[in-house]
């Protein structure tokens, strides 16, 4: 794993030699002599990690001070102190301002690079140890096993490795972060997934997040574009962004670099953007919303997360999956959701997609009653988890007054509704569930006036 690492100490033997050690060992490094030449190198950009000899002769600003400036601009920044020969006191002071560990010279290879590495190593862990408590519904990878999940997939694959501009459109909860994430997970970039929600930020910080701030002529905050470097920036609800906005961010794809708010001075950064949205950009940029050159810099390859809706054979799986997630997650126990409460997630409507999809099935698994061992009915869903057409009304009441010819076809028409739905509109497959003809199942249809369906482009004759 490349990381960007500088490297800050008087003695320029020292310092060719840790470099030397540590580009054979794959990483960019970055020099400095002294305090000025270390801030300067940070306003170009924040390193992944910073080798600092304590002792800085000739420097405004000394090792243990200069330590806790680092840490002041970046908390979370490694930062692995070289110490000479009888300054373990000094060394000590240094871990108790934060530094992650210490090296004393004279010094082999192998024990720069051990800890180093472990530095590198904590910091990412770290990292995605705050990721996954930040988003502790995250999933390891897409489940689904049907065709259009399967083609998803593949893309994923394919694109991964490339470092092409990704922009995933979908509707809400349908799993663009998702994507998002396997994009980079199997992508050959060590540096971090930083994500962005446009949506979720006032206008007005805005550029602060993106780009960070400088003070004083140093950084005072660092911006998602800087964190990200080495690695992927989400971008995601991108259309969200105000125009301005939207101008700096093209130029930033252009030139790959960009300035702090208040600084003079272009940090350069390696970043791959992937942006999702669930809006139809193209009606942005009509309305002059949503700036055109940007929307085709950052749809090279165009990915689509569908709706739940658009893959009802997927619900089992995402149901059983969620119940092992969540029973394993909160302490709820798991229970098997059975046949009929299945056979009505796969009818319901889903307009919240496969987040909605999680949260009903959270609820089942807190409000279910009864044996643990007996599996979840029907009768236990939440009002929202009922198809539309079906849903939970006392039926006597509302047949009571039809003759039994009447209530019988209403019933009919209500049931092959949702049947015809849970099974994304294919007709074959509804007809063997049901246990009917297709030939039949096309009449009876007709009789009844229910539309034969043309739902997600089948026409029934598979
Ligand atoms: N195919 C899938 N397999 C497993 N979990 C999924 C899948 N798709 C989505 N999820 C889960 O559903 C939830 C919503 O997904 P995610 O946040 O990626 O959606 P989104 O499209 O980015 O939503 P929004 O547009 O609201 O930001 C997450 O908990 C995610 O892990």
């Amino acid at each position: 794993m490349s990381s960007d690492i500088l490297v800050i100490d008087d003695e320029a033997d020292i310092r060719d030699l840790v470099s030397g050690i540590l580009e054979d060992d794959g990483h960019q490094v970055r020099t400095a002599r002294d305090s000025d030449e270390a801030l300067d190198a940070l306003r170009r950009r924040s390193p992944a990690m910073v080798v600092l000899d304590i002792w800085l002769q000739g420097s405004r600003i000394d090792g243990l001070e200069l330590l806790t400036m680092l840490k002041e601009i970046d908390a979370d920044l490694p930062v692995v102190v070289i110490s000479g020969h009888g300054t373990i006191e000094t060394a000590v002071a240094a871990i108790r301002k934060g530094a992650y560990d210490f090296v004393e010279k004279p010094f082999t290879a192998d024990r720069l690079l051990l800890v180093v590495q472990r530095a590198l190593e904590t910091s990412k862990l770290k990292r995605e140890n705050t990721a996954l408590r930040a988003k502790s519904s995250g999933a390891d990878d897409l489940i689904g096993s049907s065709a259009i999940m399967g083609a998803l997939r593949s893309s994923i694959d394919r694109v991964a490795q490339t470092n092409s501009r990704v922009l995933i459109a979908g509707p809400a909860g349908s799993g663009k972060e998702l994507v998002a994430r396997l994009l980079h997970e199997r992508s050959a970039r060590g540096g971090p997934f930083v994500a962005i929600n446009a949506a979720s930020i006032a206008p007005e910080r805005m550029e602060s997040e993106i780009f960070g701030e400088e003070a004083n002529g140093r950084p005072s905050k660092i911006g998602v574009f800087e964190q990200a470097h080495g690695g992927t920036l989400f971008l995601d609800e991108v259309g969200d962004m105000p125009l301005e906005t939207q101008s700096k961010i093209l130029r930033v794809l252009v030139e790959q670099r960009f300035k702090r708010l208040g600084g003079a001075q272009d940090v350069q950064v390696n970043v791959r953007v992937v942006s999702s949205t669930s809006r139809e950009l193209r009606g942005d940029i009509e309305q002059g919303r949503f700036r055109e050159d940007l929307f085709h810099r950052l749809n090279v390859v165009p990915l689509r997360a569908p709706g739940l809706a658009e893959r009802r054979e997927d619900i089992p799986d995402l149901a059983g999956y969620f119940v092992g997630r969540l029973a394993g997650m909160s302490g709820v126990p798991a229970r098997q959701i059975g046949e009929d409460a299945l056979a009505a997630l796969q009818a319901a409507d889903w307009p919240g997609n496969v987040r909605q999809l999680r949260n009903v099935i959270e609820r089942i698994l807190i409000l279910a009653t009864g044996d643990i061992n007996t599996p979840v009915t029907v009768d236990s869903l939440p009002a929202d988890a009922w198809p539309s057409s079906g849903s939970k009304r006392d039926g006597l009441q509302e047949v009571i007054g039809l003759s039994l010819r009447d209530a019988r076809e209403r019933f009919e028409r209500e049931y092959l509704n949702v049947q015809i739905t849970r099974f994304g509109g294919n007709i074959s497959r509804t007809a063997a569930f049901i246990g009917m003809e297709r030939s039949a199942l096309h009449r009876k249809l007709k009789s009844l006036g229910v539309e034969a369906p043309g739902r997600n482009g089948h026409d029934g004759a598979e």
